[in-house]
């Protein structure tokens, strides 16, 4: 395994005044791997991708991107890229000008820019203002934002939520593809059927503690145990049916 590409956190625990959040959270993301972190809503998965990029502490634990912490880097977008609550950025302004506002921020060039929203199939929208996106396109323009810096690690909070079945059709094969050629991808979700054709790795976290990690194929095999959590996680739907 290519510790150097492994995101890892260990141990990672997290303290809202007297109410622990985070019990303990450890887990891996591997290179050329996709790995889901799954978990019903209030689980803690953002405040665990919040703590490993940095826009939050942890009360003790570490997380690190093989092996240095997100804060320790001075260009980070070169080194983990994330999509995270929507796609934020003024209104108003163009799809272009949102990545290329980012990019300098990184010291990425303009060239990449053009790059990045070809790849996500945004060059149409170029001169489009950001409040005009679609929500697939508004996922998309995140994605592109991630991509900026051609990082080794890729953080996508549910990225797919909202997104017709084309858009998630879509978004799945680039998402392989991004695995295939190497990246390290930890993406979050509240639903097993919305990651079961995409993920290579599971990790699923529930009232801040994880409960299971491995190969998916592995933990769905130890399905039987996991049966009220995935029950919750599909919503109360016919577990049969998402499996
Ligand atoms: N700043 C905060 N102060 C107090 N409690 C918080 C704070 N941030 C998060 N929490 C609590 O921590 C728990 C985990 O929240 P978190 O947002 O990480 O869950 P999640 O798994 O991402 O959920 P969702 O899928 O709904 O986004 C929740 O119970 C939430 O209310």
């Amino acid at each position: 395994m290519e510790q150097s590409k492994t995101l890892k956190l260990t141990n990672v625990r997290k303290k809202h005044g007297r109410k622990e959040i985070l019990k303990g959270v450890s887990f891996e993301a591997r290179p050329g791997r996709v790995t889901a972190f799954l978990g019903p809503n209030g689980a803690g998965k953002s405040s665990t991708l919040r703590i490993l990029l940095g826009l939050d502490r942890a009360t003790s634990g570490s997380a690190t991107f093989g092996g240095t912490n997100y804060r320790e880097f001075t260009t980070p977008l070169k080194i983990a890229g994330a999509a995270f609550d929507g796609i934020g950025g003024v209104p108003s302004r163009k799809v272009q000008t949102h990545l290329k506002i980012i990019a300098q921020s990184n010291q990425i060039s303009f060239r990449r820019v053009l790059e990045v929203m070809e790849l996500v199939d945004l060059t149409d929208k170029s001169k489009a203002q950001l409040e005009t996106l679609s929500l697939g396109e508004g996922q998309r323009l995140g994605l592109a934002a991630a991509l900026l810096g051609d990082p080794q690690y890729l953080i996508l909070d549910e990225p797919t939520n909202g997104l017709d079945p084309m858009g998630i059709r879509w978004f799945r094969t680039f998402i392989r593809q991004q695995a295939s050629i190497g990246k390290t991808v930890l993406l979050s979700s509240h639903f097993l059927s919305e990651i079961e054709a995409v993920a290579d790795d599971i990790v699923v976290i529930n009232h801040g503690e994880i409960i299971a990690t491995g190969e998916l194929k592995t933990v769905l095999q130890s399905i039987e145990s996991l049966e009220d959590v995935f029950f919750s996680l599909t919503e109360g739907g016919d577990l049969n049916e998402t499996i």
